[in-house]
């Protein structure tokens, strides 16, 4: 069923911002209040939000038109006093991967797709902070946003600072959703199809429940994943908890950027081929020649470039696809090109998105019997894995990225996802080897030394 639910039909916004003396990320992070959001980008300004100002819901096929038309109308009745860009009021949220999810667990509380306008926000940009305060409804009014702005600064400008910093809570138990044989099958069945010329690429995927041994400190948790991971995109999303479950937080740090759009221009990337870190720096060197050079992962790789550019070729009359090169992150290597398009007229963001999404990197070509062989082969729901988190403004602007290298944490569990392409000539154990070094970025901040 499709269905479109918004508190924000019909009602005003009202968005006031001011200058902070920068405080420490994880000090405000470890003070939001529930549903908390945050979004944290290569070049782009650092976001923390806290509450629902208001909240856009859909589903099924349509969810990226319904919630492009419910933002534009919420952003349409904008009083917005920013002061500088970075701080103007943004929606931050996402979709599921499947147009048809099926919110099994740990995907209860998580619909076909969830934006949340933040009661308060905080940005970090070049080294300045600002806080933005945001009311929706039929009867706000700017005297009452701008004194609980003064509020706010002053609650924000007397939080303490870092203090004591939680590690990985350790992992007391985990349970893979696919066996090493039935992955074996399932990747055998995919090659077949592949070499039988059914199908030309199809990503695979696998979760892992864990159960942990204390909960998450998930302000340290992605404070830690930024360090760690520079080029990634951070982010969190908490959909309201129902009475009967515990808050569940979706995060990661994910290489891949689906779209960004500014202006009328778009940038992109594909990101597809794998390879590990080396134990030294020559070894490094030598598994980025072995990846660059290797025609499996050429192949992967320029089916999803060639996909990307032929997407956005409606859109735009110049797509410029860049040179293939290699993404080294803390745990893998990947192959990567950068694309930029410049737009033939002005879209939204969400538009982008919808054509985009799932590329190849993620879903597989033809996309349908891709999609299809994906939800016969495996045994859990993707929910929101593999699928666009990001944010809108009110331009129509905005930053997705694919929602990789991620985890949902709920209460002392949490289940990570990771996935793996595969073509004619992939081999199950080697991607089954694949699959367990995209576990890591999320893994190592569960687990505690001796863990097994
Ligand atoms: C599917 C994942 O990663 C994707 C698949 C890749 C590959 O098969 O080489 C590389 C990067 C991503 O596009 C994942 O991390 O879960």
């Amino acid at each position: 069923m499709e269905s479109l639910r918004t508190d924000a039909a019909e009602t005003d916004l009202v968005s006031r911002s001011v200058p902070l003396s920068t405080p420490s990320f994880r000090a405000v992070l470890r003070d939001a209040d529930a549903p908390r959001t945050v979004w944290s980008a290569p070049e782009e300004a650092t976001v923390v939000g806290s509450g629902a100002a208001a909240t856009l819901i859909a589903d099924g096929s349509s969810r990226f038109s319904s919630i492009r038309e419910a933002a534009e109308s919420l952003f349409a009745s904008g009083d917005v006093h920013a002061g500088t860009e970075a701080a103007r009021p943004r929606l931050f949220g996402g979709f599921a991967f499947h147009a048809d999810s099926t919110s099994g667990p740990p995907w209860e509380d998580f619909p076909g797709a969830r934006f949340v306008f933040p009661r308060v926000q905080v940005t970090w940009t070049d080294g300045d902070a600002w806080v933005t305060v945001n009311a929706v409804g039929r009867d706000v009014d700017p005297d009452t946003v701008e004194s609980r702005l003064d509020r706010e600064r002053e609650r924000i400008d007397s939080l303490r600072g870092p203090g004591s910093t939680a590690g990985p809570p350790g992992v007391t138990d985990r349970r893979r959703t696919t066996a090493r044989a039935d992955w074996r099958t399932g990747v055998e069945a995919a090659v077949s199809r592949i070499k039988s010329g059914d199908l030309r690429k199809v990503v695979l995927a696998q979760a892992l429940d864990v159960d942990l041994a204390g909960t998450l400190s998930l302000p340290d948790v992605l404070t830690r994943l930024g360090r760690a991971y520079p080029e990634c995109y951070r982010f969190l999303v908490e959909p309201e908890p129902s009475e009967s479950r515990p808050q569940p937080s979706f995060f990661g740090a994910t290489p891949e950027r689906l779209v960004s759009l500014r202006g009328r221009t778009v940038e992109t990337d594909a990101l597809a081929g794998t390879t590990g870190r080396g134990e030294t720096p020559a070894e490094d060197e030598w598994l980025a020649q072995e990846l660059a050079r290797d025609e499996k992962n050429a192949h992967e790789h320029d089916l999803v470039a060639e996909t990307i550019a032929e997407q956005l070729s409606p859109f735009a009359g110049t797509v410029s696809t860049g040179s293939r090169r290699v993404k080294r992150l803390a745990t893998v290597q990947h192959l990567w090109t950068p694309i930029t398009a410049t737009l033939d007229r002005d879209e939204h963001v969400l538009s982008l998105v919808e054509a985009l999404h799932p590329t190849p990197a993620v879903g597989g070509l033809p996309p349908e019997r891709a999609l299809a062989t994906i939800r016969e082969t495996e045994p859990f729901d993707r929910g929101w894995y593999a699928a666009p988190v990001g944010w809108i403004d009110a331009a129509g602007y905005g930053t997705f990225a694919v929602a990789l290298r991620s985890a949902v944490a709920r209460g002392d569990t949490a289940t990570l996802f990771a996935g793996v392409g595969i073509v004619a000539d992939s081999d199950p154990d080697r991607e089954w080897d694949e699959v367990q070094l995209k576990y890591r970025p999320i893994l190592d901040e569960l687990e505690r030394e001796g863990d097994d």
